[in-house]
């Protein structure tokens, strides 16, 4: 009696394993299936983010334009960096052509501008002269960061422009307020960037648009090159030197001085760019040591390393106080002049 018993016994908890484990299996596959679901949905959704080289570049037949030459062209300025990165210089591209090729993608250009303390008289300007010349006819998606969301002014939106304001905590010193944009940065093309946009630019507030920027600055990786040095030599840039800072670049290297008041790419190639700059700011800060020129430098550190794929002249970055310059046939975007010891939160 006892063995039958322990018998039955045995072959209940035989049967009863089996079952649990059949279960265990099938919640197992089927979460399994779930995931599979989750992951291609996220693909396709990332799909705007196509990288720039996977971009067709189509053109409908019956389309005019002028014919582009082999012969004639720019000959006062370089327009392909030693790495064949396109740099980009009025008379170098064709806009309705280049334009006709990008609005097919509906492309949408996440753009974000800090306006913290006094900083925050330069949106009017900024966002106006923006609405005229900046992606006219393309999405824009502008993400404003303020310590004084009341302070930013009514600026009429063009179609498929939009502005959304976020607050973020004042800062003592103007050099964090500067360097902190990296964290920020990163942390917005993480958490909510990733799917909504396909390229990004970051810009400076002190600044106005005077000419057109438009498709031709799409790229993977796109740096602007800084409308005060581009025609010094590499051992005058203003690099970091001291060994000691991660953003040290040695006598002896450098492609082009970098500004960092301009830069963009893909949601991708930013989102690395944002977090190497921010780690780095960070070791530096962890070791008491500020770079020079601040993110400026990093970045630059950044660009010598991570070559930009695509180049925007100093058209793209003028100062309103610089001389002109028989190069520039344009200016797009220039630097304000403002009063630093006025306008900053410290000296
Ligand atoms: C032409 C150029 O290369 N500009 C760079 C340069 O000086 P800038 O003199 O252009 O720096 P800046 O005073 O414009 O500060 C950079 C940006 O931080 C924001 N901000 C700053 C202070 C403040 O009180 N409120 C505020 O909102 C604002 O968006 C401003 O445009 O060096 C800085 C760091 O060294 C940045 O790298 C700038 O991009
Ligand atoms: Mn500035």
């Amino acid at each position: 009696m006892p063995l039958r018993a322990n018998f039955i016994f045995i072959i209940l908890l035989f049967f009863g394993m089996a079952l649990s484990g059949l279960i265990y299996l099938s919640t197992n596959v089927r979460s399994c299936s779930q995931e599979l679901i989750e992951q291609v949905f996220a693909t396709s959704v990332a799909k705007p983010n196509t990288l720039e080289s996977q971009r067709s570049l189509k053109t409908s037949p019956g389309f005019q334009y002028k014919q582009p030459s082999l012969l004639a062209g720019r000959a006062d300025v370089v327009s392909l960096s030693p790495w064949l990165a396109p740099i980009i210089w009025e008379g170098t591209f064709n806009p309705t052509l280049i334009d006709s090729i990008y609005k097919q993608h509906n492309i949408t250009i996440a753009t974000t501008v800090f306006a913290l303390g006094k900083y925050t008289r330069f949106l009017k300007d900024f966002l106006e002269s923006a609405e005229e010349h900046y992606f006219v006819g393309f999405g824009v998606h502008y993400y404003l960061f303020t310590d004084q969301p009341e302070a930013v002014p009514e600026v009429k939106m063009g179609k498929n422009h939009r502005l959304t304001v976020r607050k973020v905590p004042s800062l003592d010193r103007w050099q964090d307020i500067s360097m902190g944009r990296m964290e920020i940065l990163e942390k917005l093309i993480a958490d909510e960037l990733m799917h909504e946009a396909n390229y990004i630019f970051c810009l400076d507030v002190d600044t106005k648009f005077y000419g057109r920027w438009g498709s031709e600055t799409l790229g993977n990786l796109v740096g602007v090159i800084h409308p005060w040095l581009f025609d010094y030599p590499r051992e005058s840039f203003t690099y970091e030197r001291r060994p000691e800072s991660k953003a040290f670049i040695p006598v002896g290297e450098g492609d082009y001085y970098y500004t960092a008041a301009a830069f963009g790419g893909t949601l991708e190639e930013i989102h690395r760019l944002t977090k190497t700059c921010r780690e780095q700011l960070n070791a530096d800060h962890e070791n008491s040591i500020e770079a020079i020129w601040h993110e400026e430098s990093h970045l630059n550190k950044y660009f010598l390393y991570n070559k930009p794929t695509k180049l925007l002249s100093p058209e793209y970055l003028w100062r309103d106080i610089n001389i002109s310059a028989g190069q520039i046939k344009i200016i797009r975007f220039s630097h304000v002049a403002k009063n630093n010891a006025e306008v900053r939160p410290n000296a």
